[in-house]
This record gives structure tokens, C-alpha cells and sequence, in this order.
């Protein structure tokens, strides 16, 4: 079987990710942390771009990483309008939408095509976006709201979230297609997301204020609640409670979720208040989704950063595990992840997609 050298990139807001796998293991990885006052010098994200490449020039040229023979380059995506799952060729019109942030997100992931672009050009390799969080599978029933013209749509860590239910299956001996899944992504953002027969049928918007209250993200609140608060806020920082400044950072200024366990430890009653309520939300979205599934599920999994934490997993099966059995995958496999979707195409397994640059949902006829 052919081996194929791939290399991945996931820029992060304090962080970007680097890894180089070549025949499914990885040869190299690094983490260039970013001082949050550097970040804070660029007006906008894609102007992040020279300095986030020159830094991962000097990572890789301090530890004599060579990008030769590379076959091809995968970058996390963002800013892309919505899309169905899958591996995307990286063309002048991803390259465009990304650096523009088209679907009206501006998420460091957008970030991921304009690098891996830039050096698919350079080495003569091919370019792509696996699963970026602007993939959008909803199924019919999920997208109307009650005002009429506005439909739901999402915006998730997709990457993680199918992959996880790709290796999950693949332990049960099945492939994701033939299985149900309720996928968590429970970091810095959390998402809860409903997996039928390989598509995401239904989830909760994590940029646009849905979903459970996380570290940096306020989640669902009553419409008139938020009205009344907003009465004398400014849109955009209202706006931004729904990506940045909202959960834990909101109430504590503290976005690290360890640092408020390690409070709650200490007898801190606000923080263990503030974990206990964000699991709470975290199980109340779970059982929506186990509906949304009609109950035929054949797992609930769980990754992401904080299911380090042995309690929340512990809270999150005391609570679920009569809908199905809970598994637990801490950190994530997004770099992994972008490798596995490059290989799928290069090796002819799955057809590589092509961005149309169109939303694959536009509104229903009636
Ligand atoms: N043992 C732990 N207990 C609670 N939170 C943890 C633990 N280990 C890591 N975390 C938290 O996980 C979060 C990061 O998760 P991660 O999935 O890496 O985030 P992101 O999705 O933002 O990249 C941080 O808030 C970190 O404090
Ligand atoms: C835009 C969805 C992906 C996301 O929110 O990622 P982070 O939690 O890492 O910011």
C-alpha cells in the first residue's frame, strides 16, 4: 500500500498546531503557544498569516523538518459558507472565502487553508480542508425556527467530532456510515451534536449562542432575557459573549476550565456552581439529541479537553447512560483527523470534494 506523506495545520486563538505523519504515523509535531498581545497587533485574523507561517518556518527549521516529497497540505478551515462533511480541494475560491470569512465567522481555523495553500504552492503538493466547523448537516426538521425566514445553522468542531465517531465505529468492527452517535467536543467551546448513518443531522450552534454555557461561550438564554440585558450593550460585545467572553470568562474572567475545578476543589461555592450548571446543560443537550435520534443510538462519546477530568465524565454517565453506553476520548484527534481525510482521498477510498461556494441550505420554497 502506498505511504503518503502528509502535513497539518490547525491555528488555534493562542496556539498553532503542526503535525507531519507519513504512512498513517506521525513523524513530527509541534505547538507554537502566540503572546495574546502579538495576536492583539493584527486587525484581523488573515492578517495573522505572515507572522503564524514565519513561526511555524523557524519551529520546523529548528528541528530540521523537511517538507519535501510532502504529498499533501491540510489546513483546519473556517470562514467557509456551509457545507456537507468531507475532504475539500483547496482552490482559489476556498482560498478566497477563507480569507474573507465568507460565512461571517471569524474563527483562527480560517487561518488553516490560507497556510496549507501557501505551502501546497511551494512544494507542489496538493492542498486541503478536512471537515472545517462550517460543515452544516442538518436535517430538514432542524432548520425551521418560529420566525418566519430565519433557519438554523451550525457551526461545530467537526473535525473532532466525526473522527471520533469514525474510530468509535471502527472499534465496534462498523464503519460510521452504519451507526448513531451523540459526539461531544468539550474544550474551550463545547459542542453536542446528533450523528445518524454518518451525517450530523442536528446540533447546537456554538458561535451563534447555542448549545450548553462554556468556558468562553455563554450558550442558550431566553430571547427576552438577553433583550433586557442588552438594552444598554454594544452589539458587538454582545456578539462576542457568544464566542469569547460569555460562560466561565464571563462570570470569573477565567477561561481555563482546570483553573476553575481547581477553585471549586478549594471551596470556591461560585465555580463549583458555574461546573456543576455547564455539565448540567451539557446532559439537558444530550437528552435532545438522544430525541432527535429517536433513541437508536449505539453510543455517546465524549472528547475534548476537559474529559481529562474524571468527575465530568463520571457526572455525564450518571446522567446519560440509561439512553447509551458513554465513552470517553479526552483531548482530540484534529491532527490525526486532517491526515486520515487526506489519506482517504489520495488513496482513491473516498472522492475529494469540490467547494461550491454556494450554502448547501438556502431556505425551503415555502
Ligand atoms: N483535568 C481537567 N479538568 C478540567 N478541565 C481540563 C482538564 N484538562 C484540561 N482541561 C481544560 O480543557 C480546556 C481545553 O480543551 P481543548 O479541547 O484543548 O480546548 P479547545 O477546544 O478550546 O481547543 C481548557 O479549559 C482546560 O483547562
Ligand atoms: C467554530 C467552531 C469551532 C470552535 O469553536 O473551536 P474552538 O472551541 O477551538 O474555538
Amino acid at each position: 500500500m502506498e505511504t503518503f506523506k502528509i502535513f497539518t495545520v490547525n491555528p488555534g486563538s493562542t496556539s498553532t498546531k503542526i503535525a507531519l505523519f507519513e504512512g498513517g504515523k506521525e513523524l513530527f509535531s509541534g505547538n507554537v503557544s502566540h503572546d495574546a498581545r502579538k495576536l492583539a497587533e493584527y486587525a484581523t485574523i488573515s492578517d495573522q498569516f505572515a507572522y503564524r507561517k514565519e513561526t511555524i518556518d523557524t519551529l520546523l527549521i529548528e528541528n530540521k523538518i523537511s517538507l519535501d516529497q510532502v504529498d499533501a497540505f491540510v489546513g483546519r478551515g473556517g470562514g467557509l459558507l456551509a457545507m456537507d462533511g468531507g475532504t475539500y480541494e483547496i482552490d482559489d475560491l476556498v482560498l478566497d472565502h477563507a480569507t474573507r470569512g465568507a460565512n461571517g465567522v471569524q474563527h483562527p481555523a480560517m487561518l488553516g487553508p490560507q497556510i496549507a495553500y501557501e505551502y501546497a504552492k511551494s512544494y507542489h503538493a496538493k492542498a486541503f480542508v478536512v471537515n472545517p466547523p462550517d460543515v452544516d448537516e442538518l436535517q430538514d426538521l432542524a432548520r425551521m425556527t418560529g420566525i418566519k425566514g430565519v433557519y438554523r445553522v451550525i457551526h461545530l468542531h467537526a473535525l473532532n467530532l466525526k473522527e471520533t465517531a469514525i474510530r468509535h465505529a471502527a472499534s465496534l468492527g462498523r464503519k460510521y456510515e452504519d451507526c448513531n452517535f451523540i459526539v461531544c467536543h468539550i474544550g474551550g467551546g463545547i459542542s453536542v451534536s446528533a450523528h445518524r448513518n454518518g451525517k450530523m443531522i442536528d446540533g447546537f450552534d456554538i458561535v451563534g449562542g447555542e448549545g450548553p454555557m462554556a468556558p468562553t461561550r455563554c450558550g442558550s438564554i431566553s430571547v427576552a432575557d438577553l433583550l433586557k440585558y442588552a438594552q444598554d450593550k454594544d452589539l458587538k460585545d454582545l456578539r462576542s459573549l457568544c464566542t469569547k467572553n460569555g460562560g466561565f470568562v464571563n462570570h470569573t474572567g477565567i477561561s481555563d476550565a482546570l483553573e476553575l475545578t481547581n477553585r471549586a476543589k478549594e471551596g470556591d461555592k461560585y465555580a463549583e456552581m458555574l461546573w456543576n450548571t455547564m455539565v448540567y446543560q451539557i446532559t439537558k443537550c444530550i437528552g435532545s439529541m438522544a430525541a432527535a435520534l429517536h433513541g437508536k443510538l449505539d453510543g455517546i462519546l465524549l472528547g475534548g479537553g476537559m474529559v481529562y477530568n474524571e468527575d465530568l465524565v463520571a457526572q455525564i454517565k450518571e446522567a446519560c447512560e440509561w439512553i447509551a453506553p458513554v465513552t470517553a476520548y479526552p483531548g482530540e484527534f484534529e491532527m490525526e483527523a486532517m491526515a486520515s481525510g487526506a489519506v482517504r482521498v489520495l488513496s482513491g477510498e473516498e472522492e475529494v470534494k469540490k467547494y461550491s461556494g454556494v450554502c448547501n441550505f438556502t431556505g425551503f420554497d415555502f
